[in-house]
């Protein structure tokens, strides 16, 4: 995976090891802090000139240390500040010792604070050290801030917020701004964290990026830079078959829009041929909607064997529709001992609901040939341990899941995570809530199978579906339907 700070996500834990190793490497870290906290103040001033003062809340760790620095910087710059503490300053340690020393004003209790017209809150009580659930008395006091009007800019995370998984601890800030240092976190994308963070400025404060990169690089933001270097180069010499042929399993009679969906996704997102396996009882329907995707009688496990027979036929979807899980079963065990890719979404997943392990063991071998795009019920059907695992972050889940099928796991949602058994995982975060219709599904998977056909390796193939779905939806507009997001698709070809 190519990273940079840009797209880089960096866990709490990792933030650590980076803070260690610029230590190591001559930095000093109250350097960082003093960066930190002038750059939340530079913030503070630009966003809110009006603010009649401003109210620094000061927490025990660097969160905190930071805090005080943005509290000598505002009173340089001439503004009214208010600093409320929680816990006792004078057991600050290290760095925030040293910024609290610097400060020299006076500082009040937390629970002295009471939100007035024209404040504006400088929440520095936790950030990346966020390890427990708040206490009582700190949860009332953020949720009396948030029941204000008073605007809250967060140093790092919004309080509350865990920067590894995104989950609220008992109570979090909704910030208007947040201020974070080098790259973002888990935290500052994952639901809810991302609703809690409001506008997202990520400053540079001097830690090199080498530093970075080689504690995180595994995790990231899904941007074109992930996968750009592995789409498929469009030459004039393109024949179809370089292109690519997609199979699509089609529904019964009575549910064949869905694979329709899928296989006209699959054409429109660059595979060289698409064609609609389908039950002789729905061929009819299938026909009457269909031109430039192909369609092909398939009954059985006879049909679809001797189907496999064409070898330039490489990957299929299964699912959108399908309805038969016993069917769904066996076609996937034909296709994985084929040694064909398969993208198993929708039905085809809950077919193995009672086993999933039966499905994991015929994709166990080698390079993953396998991507499963479930939505968070499917995902508990095939996963239902990593699914009640609350201490898991959405990241984690889809780590743990991809590692045990030896798939790519596309788990979907607002804030999608895609991940390899390798341990790679991306976060998607251009989707547009008009995306969650009807449909939307199928035309991901078709997606997906297009990119898989035209060569492009399972976890790129998926990322890059991912934001090409989200972009299309954007283009798409308000009010998308499945068609229209298809018809969106040759639109944001030009800026992958
Ligand atoms: N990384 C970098 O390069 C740089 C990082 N910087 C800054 O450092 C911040 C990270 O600092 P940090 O590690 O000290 O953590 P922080 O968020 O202040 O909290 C730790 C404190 O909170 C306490 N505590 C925890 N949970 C609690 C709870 N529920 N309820 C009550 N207490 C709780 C915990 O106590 P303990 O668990 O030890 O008992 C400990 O005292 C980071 O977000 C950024 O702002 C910048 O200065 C620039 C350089
Ligand atoms: N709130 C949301 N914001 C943005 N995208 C969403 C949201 N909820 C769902 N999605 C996306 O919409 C698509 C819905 O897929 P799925 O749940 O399978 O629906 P369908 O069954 O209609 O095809 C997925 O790509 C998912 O990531
Ligand atoms: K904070």
């Amino acid at each position: 995976m190519q990273s940079h700070k840009e797209t880089l996500l960096l866990t709490p834990e990792n933030m650590g090891q980076v803070d260690r190793a610029a230590a190591a490497s001559g930095l000093s870290s109250y350097g960082l802090m003093e960066r930190a906290g002038q750059a939340v103040a530079a913030c503070a001033l630009r966003r809110f000139p009006g603010a009649l003062r401003f109210v620094i809340l000061c927490g025990p760790g660097n969160n905190g240390g930071d805090g005080y620095v943005v509290a000598r910087a505002l009173r340089a710059a001439g503004t009214e500040i208010a600093v409320h503490a929680l816990g006792e300053p004078a057991a600050l340690r290290g760095d925030a010792a040293t910024a609290f020393a610097q400060f020299t004003g006076s500082v009040a209790p937390l629970a002295d604070y009471h939100p007035r017209s024209g404040d504006v809150v400088v929440d520095a009580l936790f950030g990346a050290g966020l390890g427990r659930n708040l206490a009582a008395d700190v949860i009332a006091t953020i949720e009396a801030i948030n029941e204000s009007a008073v605007p809250v800019l967060a140093v790092d995370l919004p309080s509350g917020i865990d920067g590894r998984t995104g989950a609220v601890r008992g109570a979090a800030f909704q910030a208007a701004a947040t201020v974070t240092f080098m790259c973002r976190k888990p935290g500052h994308l994952l639901l809810p964290g991302r609703m809690m963070t409001g506008d997202l400025e990520i400053f540079d404060i001097g830690i090199p990026e080498r530093i970075l990169l080689a504690q995180g690089g595994k995790i990231g933001v899904n941007a074109p830079a992930a996968w750009r270097h592995v789409l498929p180069v469009k030459t004039g010499a393109g024949h179809k078959y370089v292109r690519g042929h997609l199979a699509v399993f089609s529904g019964p009679a009575t549910a064949t829009g869905a694979g329709r969906l899928s296989a006209m996704a699959g054409l429109r997102a660059g595979a060289g041929l698409v064609t609609l396996l389908s039950p002789t009882a729905a061929l009819s329907a299938n026909a009457a909607h269909l031109t430039a995707v192909m369609l092909k009688v398939v009954n059985g496990d006879g049909d679809l064997s001797a189907l496999l027979e064409d070898v330039r036929l490489k990957t299929f979807v299964l699912g959108p529709g399908f309805g038969d899980g016993e069917r769904a079963r066996r076609y996937a065990d034909l296709i994985a001992s084929g040694e064909r890719r398969l993208v198993l979404d929708a039905d085809g997943i809950t077919a193995f609901r009672d086993d999933p392990q039966m499905l994991f063991d015929l994709f166990a071998e080698g390079e993953p040939r396998l991507v499963l795009t479930p939505h968070d019920g499917e995902f508990a059907r095939l996963f239902p341990d990593l699914a009640e695992d609350s201490t898991l972050s959405k990241i984690e889940r889809g780590q743990k899941a991809a590692a045990r099928s030896n798939g790519v796991v596309i788990l979907k949602g607002a804030d999608t995570v895609i991940a390899a058994p390798d341990g790679r995982a991306l976060v998607n975060e251009n989707a547009p809530p008009w995306l969650a219709t009807a449909g939307s599904g199928d035309v991901l998977a078709g997606l997906v199978g297009a990119h898989l056909a035209q060569g492009m390796p399972a976890f790129e193939a998926a990322a890059s579906a991912v934001w090409r779905h989200g972009e299309a939806g954007r283009t798409a507009g308000e009010g998308l339907t499945a068609e229209t997001l298809i018809d969106a698709l040759g639109g944001v070809d030009h800026i992958m």
